[in-house]
């Protein structure tokens, strides 16, 4: 009991003050005690460690015993107290967390306090009348952006937006209690939401159609923005009772639609990919990462442009190394946009001025100065014998402690750290491009790279804001391993009878943000045409008499190689699956060039053109991949499916309500993943990659177990079958 009768409950379920079971019964119990007391006056809510609460536990969607619990009734509760009751909000106030705060009559918050009503980035809605009450505080179109993004609020915007009454810099619990005190005895009444009108728009009508269309166009396929969306719209169309009985009816659809469960395995799945482990026994329980006072990043073409601002933007001082004035001029200059473009997009656009400090970013040609640097990102074309050459001198020239980090998508990092005189130190580091904005990081450990390089590349991950995944060493590591196939098949279909435009729909209605064809246009064409020429599979050193649709004894198509040689690169060139406007241009049109090559290529090979539905569009694409990964995972390569998912979500453009492609194939059953692998295996015995897992069958044959207990299926000893 604070002074002057104020009653404190504190919430406490840590690490974040979830809401659980008994968390809900304690505040509710709490509730009615302060309300029986004679002697309190007023209640004060606060969290415990500093931190308001995180909204509902999570996992208890999933649980048996979430029947018949509800908050909504609980914020009720506490909006109808004859007391007044304010929030200290510290820390954190999400989800439900909010919601009980909305309940509150007054809400102070501590400056660094974040707010929102993250339900729609787990595939669910405010479903404890928060999008009844937030509009009628804010108003619509504020509660709708906040509502549908689910994005976090600080308390500065907060204020602003009217979300709280006040932002302290003190003890914001003291400064709430002084608040309980001074409110005794004022009306209730103007304070309790549930009675407030909505605030008008002149064109509400109008504003909710063009924001529907918004909300729809951003949702890739995922049902919770578009729900959201409907649950606000009922507040501004009926009573608060009524609303709160439309809100209720909505979260149930989104609870029960299988997308809610999929976000919420991949809310999990990324922090477990946190808890990285070796087949060697290495672990994060046990690696200490190292600090990175300053780093360096070698080569400044396009991924080492946007590595060296994303290490700007986590005010990580680098030097960025060029092999020549002309490139590093060139680079300095694209790097001075990208970080102007960033500067302009975050809060203070004051912070351009950080990124001029030439003490914190330094442009060099000169090898000698990466002596004191604790960390080298080398991000030099994909050739082996550059990249050896550079790790060479590197090995040299740096202190013995540093890192030294190689940015391949593909390449072998024990042949890289071979060429070092500290392999241990060695360990790959793939980025996505524009490396300044994709999540993922690929940590990619090899024979000898040490248990604190793979903390210290997890630490600068989180530092970069972004997702580390610790992976093994093979060709492609996961992400590109698994994407092979995938793309393979694509191209495959076009030779079948099918055209860009068909795969590329399938695979975007299903929820990718882009389709295969459109990718590689994107991306361009060229950087899998050297590729496949370093691999010799193409170009001048395929043995002559090699047949041009088979490499190896199993199925090749040769009509990417054949697009480059026509100079058909992709957006850069124009044209390449598709025409577009210019070169560099953006907006793909389908080319009836293509269509004819395609025609006249079925013709010389004697290819029988069929049509190919949807569904097999989506299963020769889709299922070799998840098959993939089953053999990654037999293989030891990655330590679960989480990690796969985890990588396909934020690397690949895998459609994040769908929870990654073992998820999804744990959601489609094994067994029919099984069973049409055999079926496409059997039509096309050359492709190896249609040939099911042993991994996935053992999983069929142990009766398709849960994903959570795929890995226990696999020999402790060595990982293999
Ligand atoms: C038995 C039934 C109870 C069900 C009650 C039904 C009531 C229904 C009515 C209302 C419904 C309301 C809807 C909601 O409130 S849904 C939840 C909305 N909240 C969120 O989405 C927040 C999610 N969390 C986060 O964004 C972050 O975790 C954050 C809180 C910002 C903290 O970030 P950070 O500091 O980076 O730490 P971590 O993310 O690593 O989290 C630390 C550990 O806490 C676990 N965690 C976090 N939030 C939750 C949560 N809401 N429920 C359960 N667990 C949570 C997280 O997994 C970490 O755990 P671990 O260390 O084991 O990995």
């Amino acid at each position: 009991m604070g002074a002057a009768a104020v009653a404190v409950i504190r919430l406490r379920n840590p690490p974040v003050n979830a809401l659980s079971l008994t968390a809900l019964q304690a505040l509710e119990d709490g509730l009615k005690r302060a309300d029986a007391d004679p002697s309190v006056k007023a209640v004060m809510i606060c969290g415990e460690n500093g931190k308001f609460s995180a909204g509902a536990d999570i996992r208890g969607f999933s649980s048996p015993k979430r029947h018949g619990i509800a908050l909504g009734p609980i914020i009720s509760l506490i909006e109808k107290s004859e007391k007044p009751v304010v929030a200290a909000i510290e820390g954190i106030a999400l989800g439900g967390g909010l919601e009980v705060a909305l309940g509150c009559h007054y809400r102070i918050a501590h400056v660094k306090a974040r707010m929102g009503l993250p339900e729609v980035t787990i595939g669910l809605l405010p479903g404890a009348q928060g999008t009844q009450r937030l509009p009628r505080l804010i108003g619509v179109p504020a509660a709708l952006d906040i509502i549908t993004t689910g994005r976090h609020i600080p308390a500065t915007e907060a204020l602003k937006l009217g979300l709280v009454d006040e932002v302290v810099e003190e003890n914001t619990v003291e400064a709430a209690i002084r608040l309980a005190n001074k409110v005794i005895g004022q009306p209730l009444g103007p304070r309790r939401l549930s009675l407030k009108p909505v605030p008008k728009l002149p064109n509400m009508e109008a504003f909710l159609r063009e924001a529907l269309v918004k909300v729809k166009k951003q949702a890739h396929g995922c049902l919770a923005p578009e729900l959201c969306f409907q649950a606000v719209k009922a507040a501004t169309e009926q009573t608060f009772a009524d609303g709160v009985r439309k809100e209720q009816e909505l979260f149930n659809i989104l609870l029960t639609s299988g997308q809610a469960q999929a976000l919420q395995y991949a809310f999990f799945a990324e922090r477990a990919v946190q808890k990285w482990t070796t087949p060697s026994g290495a672990s994060w329980k046990s690696a200490s990462p190292q600090p990175i006072h300053k780093a360096a990043v070698i080569g400044l073409g396009t991924m080492g442009r946007g590595i060296v601002t994303s290490l700007v933007k986590a005010n990580i001082p680098v030097v960025a190394l060029e092999q020549n004035l002309e490139y590093l001029n060139m680079g300095r200059k694209a790097v001075m946009l990208l970080l102007e473009r960033e500067a302009m997009k975050m809060e203070q656009g004051a912070q351009t001025l950080r990124f001029h400090n030439p003490a914190r970013l330094q442009f060099t040609v000169d090898f000698d100065v990466l002596q004191d640097v604790d960390l080298v990102i080398e991000a030099v074309f994909e050739n082996m014998a550059l990249k050896k050459e550079i790790f060479q001198k590197i090995s040299r020239i740096c202190k013995p402690g540093a890192f030294l980090c190689t940015n391949t998508s593909a390449l072998n990092i024990d042949e890289i750290a071979s060429a070092t005189r500290c392999p241990q130190q060695v360990i790959g580091t793939h980025f996505f491009s524009p490396a300044h904005v994709m999540r993922l990081l690929e940590i990619i450990y090899g024979l000898h790279t040490s248990a604190t390089a793979i903390a210290t590349a997890m630490q600068l991950a989180k530092a970069l804001k972004k997702v580390g995944v610790v992976v093994g060493n093979c060709f492609g590591f996961v992400g590109n391993r698994m994407m092979f196939p995938y793309v393979q098949q694509a191209v495959f279909l076009l030779e079948e009878g099918s055209r860009p435009e068909a795969i590329d729909q399938v695979l975007e209605d299903f929820g990718f943000k882009i389709g295969p064809f459109r990718m590689s246009d994107l991306a361009g064409l060229d950087v899998g045409w050297r590729s496949r020429k370093g691999q010799g599979l193409t170009g001048a050193s395929l043995p002559p008499g090699t047949p041009a649709r088979q490499r190896h004894g199993h199925r090749y198509s040769p009509l990417p190689d054949l697009l480059c040689e026509n100079g058909r690169f992709g957006q850069k060139t124009g044209k390449g699956w598709y025409q577009y406007e210019k070169a560099g241009g953006r907006t793909a049109k389908p080319d009836p060039w293509l269509h004819n090559f395609l025609a006249q290529y079925r013709d010389t090979h004697h290819i029988k053109t069929r049509f190919i539905d949807q569904e097999e569009i989506l299963e020769r694409c889709l299922f070799p991949l998840m098959n993939e990964g089953f053999d990654i995972l037999a293989e030891g390569i990655a330590s679960g499916p989480e990690h796969l998912d985890v990588i396909y979500i934020n690397g690949y453009g895998w459609p994040k309500h769908r929870g990654g492609p073992m998820f999804h194939a744990s959601t489609i059953g094994l067994p029919r993943v099984l069973a049409k692998l055999q079926k496409y295996s059997e039509a096309h015995p050359d492709v190896p990659g249609l040939r099911p897992s042993a991994f996935l069958k053992k999983l069929v044959a142990m009766g398709n177990p849960p994903l959570k207990d795929w890995m226990s299926y696999l020999s402790r000893q060595s990982n293999k079958l």
